[in-house]
């Protein structure tokens, strides 16, 4: 019997101090997330960065937290809920840290009969801190405690026609009549891991993420990202001097992809551009990192910059367009246990 798992990020189970810890720990622990060696990373983690960001990162998710949770699981449990209407095989969330946890998921799908999966990792470009983790993540759980099931991993859909359009009809019915620019911000990655991840060191970082046809492209989360935005203002017909890239919620001292969303928020006013609308499409549910950090704090840039009106255009999250994607990107891969 086959199954569908949805794989989302994660969140802490409350807005506890302690439980935000335990779930920064879980994170920020990944090889795949902050990449040193073990005890340089335990070192940063846990003798820094625990010791100081979990009450300020627990008042943020304050600001955002909705009676029935965090919103980025809450929007998660009703993408599955609009799918399982869809289809005809069991539908399981499961997030890469905390719970509900990628073995929880395999769990609920397996005590229902389920022996093939397919599983996706609800992230529109690759990364090793998206796509790589969850699915070295789920290879680990269902090696130790799932070996006789199958699991059918969807690639990033950043490229896919269906999915692109999908995310122009959404923005174009959300963007204000006027606007002086469309920023697209992305949630930022270290350099390094851009590097890390090139099989064939080809990227720069610099004009080759924008060429057309560089070898790199496939594992590069950058060019993925202007990718992203390149088709789909062609559908919305926008002109490029009208539209930002930029890259947001960088942490510590590494160099992150560059441009930073907080700076471009902070200089653009002065350039002119006083109306602004905004989108973040490397993420498909709304989250701390959009609803506070965009939402909130980004305005807040923006309109003490001399920016008069901050317009953001939420995410795909639960809009029936958006679940018809998940549902045919699903089938895809369902056919293909047939194909084996
Ligand atoms: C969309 C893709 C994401 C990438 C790439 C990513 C990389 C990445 N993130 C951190 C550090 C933090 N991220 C945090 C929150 C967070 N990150 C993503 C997505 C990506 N992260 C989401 C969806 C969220 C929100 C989760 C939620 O519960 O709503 C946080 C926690 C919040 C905070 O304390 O600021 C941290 C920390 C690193 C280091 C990284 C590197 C590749
Ligand atoms: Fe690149
Ligand atoms: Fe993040």
């Amino acid at each position: 019997m086959k199954g569908i798992l949805l794989v989302n990020l994660g969140s802490p189970r409350s807005t506890a101090v302690q439980d935000v810890k335990e779930y920064l720990d879980e994170f920020l622990m990944d090889e795949r997330v902050i990449d040193y060696r073990w005890i340089f990373r335990a070192l940063l983690v846990q003798g820094i960065i625990l010791k100081t960001r979990p009450p300020k990162s627990a008042e943020a998710y304050k600001t955002v937290w909705t009676d029935e949770g965090s919103p980025l699981i809450v929007i998660t449990e009703k993408i599955q809920k609009k799918l399982q209407k869809l289809v005809d095989v069991p539908v399981e969330i499961g997030m890469r840290y905390a719970e509900p946890s990628i073995e929880t998921g395999i769990r609920k799908l397996t005590d229902k009969g389920v022996t093939e999966i397919v599983l996706f990792p609800l992230y529109p470009q690759y990364a090793m801190s998206t796509t790589e983790t969850v699915i070295e993540k789920a290879e680990e759980v269902r090696k130790q405690k799932f070996p006789g099931i199958k699991i059918n991993y969807i690639q990033p859909f950043y490229n896919r026609d269906i999915y692109i359009n999908c995310l122009a009809e959404s923005i174009r019915e959300k963007l204000p009549e006027n606007f002086d620019a469309l920023q697209f911000s992305y949630h930022g990655v270290p350099e390094r891991h851009i590097f890390k991840t090139d099989p064939t060191k080809t990227c720069n970082l610099n004009d080759c993420c924008t060429r057309e046809n560089n070898p790199s492209h496939q594992f590069c989360y950058r060019h993925q990202c202007y990718k992203t935005t390149e088709t789909v203002i062609e559908k919305l017909n926008l002109p490029k001097e009208k539209v930002i890239v930029s890259f947001q919620s960088r942490l510590g001292k590494d160099k992150w992809i560059e441009p930073y969303t907080d700076e471009t928020f902070e200089t653009i006013p002065k350039k002119g551009i006083k109306n602004l609308a905004v989108v973040c499409p490397a993420f498909v549910s709304d989250c701390l990192e959009t609803l506070e950090e965009i939402s909130v704090e980004g305005k807040h840039q923006f309109t003490s910059a001399g920016g008069e009106n901050f317009h953001y255009i939420p995410c795909l999250n639960d809009e029936d367009r958006w679940i018809d994607v998940v549902k045919t990107l699903c089938e895809e891969k369902l056919n293909e246990f047939y194909l084996v």
